[in-house]
């Protein structure tokens, strides 16, 4: 009998998980974590991303630890921060805030950085960060509000879901689009399999 594996996803987007599920891995349990996510002074978004993944897998893993039932589980967590240059663009939340977004983004390139930690049952702690250049075709003034109408934009970082009608946005992406939709797969299954966890379980036919 296989031995038991559990993947504790400490997240609460959809889209990481169906991220997951199209690498048949599913999550034993979704743990989001509530933590503060307001960027340090002058912390660059790379930075942001990286340490924003890390302290939400941090705090999925002090629970797990303290959990009869989870204890022994691997622990997942990233953070996707949208930039133009250095400045950091907000997780969208208001219509204004899309507006915004969207009026920076339009007919420039822009940088989309995920972070992402696991934490193994040992406690072993691995972190990757990923980069992908996205430039946008130039936007009408009637784009955008058509855009933000369809309110695809909420709760997304940098005010657009790349996987949905924004796709029709992009003109070039240069890096991971899987890391812009919020999880990199490549580089997650390879932490995966570096801390001993079986990706491939899943993946046998019928
Ligand atoms: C740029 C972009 C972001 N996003 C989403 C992915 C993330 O869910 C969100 C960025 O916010 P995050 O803070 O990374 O994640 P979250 O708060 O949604 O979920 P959790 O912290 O519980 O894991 O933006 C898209 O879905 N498509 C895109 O094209």
């Amino acid at each position: 009998m296989a031995t038991e594996q559990a993947l504790i996803l400490a997240s609460g987007s959809p889209r990481r998980v169906e991220l997951l599920a199209q690498a048949r891995i599913e999550p034993a349990r979704l743990l989001p974590m509530d933590i503060d996510e307001t960027p340090k002074r002058s912390e660059n978004p790379r930075t942001l991303a990286q340490r924003l993944a890390r302290e939400k897998a941090e705090a999925a893993f002090a629970v797990v630890r303290a959990d009869e039932e989870l204890k022994g589980g691997w622990v997942l967590a990233a953070d996707t921060v949208v930039a133009v240059g250095r400045r950091i663009l907000p997780k969208a939340e208001f219509e204004a805030d899309a507006f915004s977004c969207l009026n920076l983004l339009s007919g420039r390139a822009h940088w989309v950085y995920t972070g992402v930690t696991l934490i193994a049952p040992s406690g072993h702690t691995r972190s990757r960060i990923v980069e992908t250049k996205v430039r946008f075709k130039r936007l009408s003034n009637a784009e955008i509000d058509a855009y933000v109408q369809s309110g695809e934009w909420r709760g997304k970082a940098g005010g657009y879901g790349i996987q949905g009608i924004a796709g029709a946005f992009v003109q070039k992406l240069a890096g991971s689009y899987t890391s812009v939709v919020g999880l990199p797969l490549t580089e997650t299954l390879q932490l995966l399999d570096g801390e001993g966890f079986d990706i491939r379980r899943g993946w046998k036919e019928g």
